[in-house]
């Protein structure tokens, strides 16, 4: 895959193979992409598909077993646990299906805390954590603790501590999966305002055929590898 200077990720030849031998599971079988700096894209795929194996490798948290991936001009592969560990906490945020927030820390506090463990300056904290929590228009309920919030609220909660830290690439694994169809869309509002006033690049996996208009780019992913992009 050729690498543009508008291309914020680079994945080339990737193959990921679990296990070893005849009981081995080539999962991704060559997989190129490229993706656009400030672009919101979806991945696809049925269930077991490697949605998440892709995600995993594009944000560091995985290797793959062969192939390169370029992340801001460096390549990930080449770098050492640490460097690709401080890449992935400053540079990048990562959302999951599940919210994952601290039951007994408000919004506010549940940003805050990460922020505190992954050393943003002390100085800029609150800054930073309330500017997240407005962009996803949590301003007026950032003192509830999770059990108080919707499940929208919530994952706009987890959207904003993925945030805080100004990342350049947001990945996001199913996003939408645990919400009802008003609220995945009302999330994909948030994206696309994100992408569109911080020139933040997402990358994002579902299944829902409706958020699948919202996106710029749909890359379908069949037998381990990329079959239509659109
Ligand atoms: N660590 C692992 N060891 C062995 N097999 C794995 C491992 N991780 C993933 N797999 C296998 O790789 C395949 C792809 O899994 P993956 O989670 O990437 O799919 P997915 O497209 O995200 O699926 P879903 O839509 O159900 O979340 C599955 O068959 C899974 O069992």
């Amino acid at each position: 895959m050729t690498l543009a200077e508008s291309d914020i990720i680079v994945a080339s030849g990737i193959k990921r193979t679990f296990g070893k031998g005849s009981g081995s599971v080539h999962v991704l079988k060559g997989v190129d992409l490229a993706i656009p700096s400030g672009s919101l894209v979806a991945f696809k795929g049925r269930s077991g598909s490697g949605k998440t194996t892709l995600i995993n490798l594009l944000s560091a948290l995985d290797r793959p077993t062969e192939g390169t991936i370029t992340f801001e001009g460096r390549e990930l592969s080449g770098l050492s646990n640490k460097e690709r560990d401080n890449v992935r906490r400053t540079r990048m945020g990562l959302i999951f299906q599940s919210f994952a927030l601290i039951p007994l820390m408000s919004a506010y506090e549940n940003v805050e805390f990460i922020l505190r463990v992954s050393g943003f300056p002390a100085a800029d904290r609150k800054l930073a954590a309330t500017t997240a929590l407005e962009q996803v228009g949590l301003g007026p309920r950032m003192n509830h603790r999770p059990f108080e919030l919707s499940g929208g609220e919530q994952q706009r909660t987890a959207i904003a501590r993925a945030i805080a830290h100004k990342p350049s690439l947001l990945l996001a694994d199913e996003p939408t999966a645990e919400l009802d169809s008003k609220t995945g869309l009302q999330i994909m509002k948030v994206f696309r305002n994100l992408v569109e006033s911080s020139g933040m690049t997402i990358i994002m996996t579902t299944h829902d055929p409706a958020i699948m208009e919202i996106v710029d780019h749909v890359y379908e992913l069949e037998d381990g590898q990329i079959v239509v992009p659109s």
